[in-house]
């Protein structure tokens, strides 16, 4: 057979529903992967011979991490504001600006390279699917140019130009221009409309607001997500159940209705970003209650230069459990089929015969020390040909 043999897997998390944990784990088995896909999984021992085989020696194999929620094409430098926040300046969104300034000021070539890397940098963490959302433009140009690079290597793109109202520019006149030429130049590079909705903060939008631009979004073909309940309890939860939203991404203050309201649509993921409350020095959302209530959820980066400057999903997983209440099979399914659901794929987040050959290799023999071993670098994308980078 011409394909690739990954035999010696220790333990291969599929992710498929099945089992206690729902994590459908199989042990000392083999995959065949042909022309990206997956062709066989069965034992070790009964393994077809193919043209390439590689030993995995007993180490675990997961889906690769889904991360739905990025901000990956930018330029500029956010450090100081980081350090500042540490010494008790609080996040608001006012230093998107920056970013804006300097993503504007960037050609494609310098936006496509920073892209590529930050790009490469999950991949080598073990993402295999990123979702990117625009929203460091802020004018038609710019934002176009945004999605247009992210497009190149991702299907899952989010215009986002309802992140905040630039500087210079009237709010109503901004939300004019997002919801007519904004929203019609961005819309053939987006699957999905997305909107900062944070009525405490003077920068982004509030109900009405997200409301409207959410529907001209999806008047256009784009499918609505939502950035709400970040930096206090509000209407952004309540909304994108309201809309039939795919996720409503942040949900770190959310009250009992909002929980009620979610476990009562689940088309709508709660996706949990705790590198957000990290790098913010943020309280941490209860994903334990939320799951408990019968919520789906789902984990994602949120890689970002203001809130969280990190594309690490292992990082997420430890945090989940270490801060969020999550067993570590809990929260690997949200990084992975949860994650898969709120961008609503069905094909992705799991191992099965036939799906896609994104498979994720652990320095491990079990997917717990994801968990067990924060800030190790133990998760990597197989990588089917060429070399692996670890
Ligand atoms: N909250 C809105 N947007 C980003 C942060 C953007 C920034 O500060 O650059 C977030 O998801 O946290
Ligand atoms: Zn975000």
């Amino acid at each position: 057979m011409s394909a690739l043999l990954l035999a010696g897997i220790g333990e291969l998390v599929t992710c498929d529903g099945s089992g206690p944990d729902r994590l459908g784990i199989m042990r000392d088995v083999a995959v065949v992967v042909d022309a990206g896909r997956i062709a066989w999984i069965g034992p070790d021992a009964a393994a077809p011979t193919c043209d390439t085989r590689r030993d995995l020696a007993g180490r675990s194999v997961i889906p690769g991490f889904v991360d739905s929620h990025t901000h990956l094409v930018f330029a500029g430098d956010r450090s100081a504001e980081f350090a500042a926040r540490m010494t008790g300046v609080p996040y608001d969104g006012g230093g998107i600006a920056t970013t804006v300034a300097a993503t504007r000021g960037a050609d494609d070539e310098t936006l496509r390279a920073l892209l590529a890397s930050r790009a490469s940098e999950a991949r080598r963490q073990g993402t295999t699917t990123l979702e990117i959302k625009s929203g460091y433009g802020l004018d038609v140009r710019t934002e176009q140019r945004l999605l247009r690079l992210a497009s190149e290597i991702t299907s899952e793109t989010t215009f986002l130009g309802a992140h905040v109202v630039p500087a210079g520019v009237q709010r109503d006149d901004y939300l004019a221009l997002v919801m007519g030429e904004m929203v019609a130049t961005c819309a053939p590079y987006a699957r999905w409309i997305d909107v900062f909705c944070e009525p405490g903060s003077a920068h982004a939008f509030d109900e009405d607001e997200s409301r409207a631009v959410l529907q001209a979004g999806m008047a256009v073909g784009l499918l609505p997500r939502v950035h709400g309940n970040q930096l206090g309890p509000g209407p952004g939860v309540r909304l994108a159940v309201e809309v039939g939203a795919a996720g409503v991404d942040h949900c770190t203050y959310v009250s009992d209705a909002d929980i009620d309201a979610l476990a009562s649509a689940p088309e709508t993921v709660a996706t949990l970003l705790p590198g957000v409350e990290f790098s913010t020095r943020s309280p941490y959302p209860d994903a334990r209650r939320l799951l408990d209530a019968g919520v789906q959820i789902a984990l994602a980066s949120d890689c970002n230069p203001g809130t969280c400057y990190s594309s690490s999903m292992p990082l997420m997983i430890a945090l989940a459990v270490r801060e969020m209440g999550l067993t570590p099979a809990e929260a690997l399914l949200a990084a992975t089929v949860g994650s898969a659901q709120s961008l609503r794929r069905s094909d992705i987040g799991r191992i099965e015969v036939g799906g896609p050959a994104d498979l994720t290799m652990l320095e491990a023999p079990s997917y717990v020390h994801l968990a067990y071993r924060p800030g190790v670098p133990i998760a990597s994308a197989i990588e089917p040909e060429g070399e692996q980078t670890r």
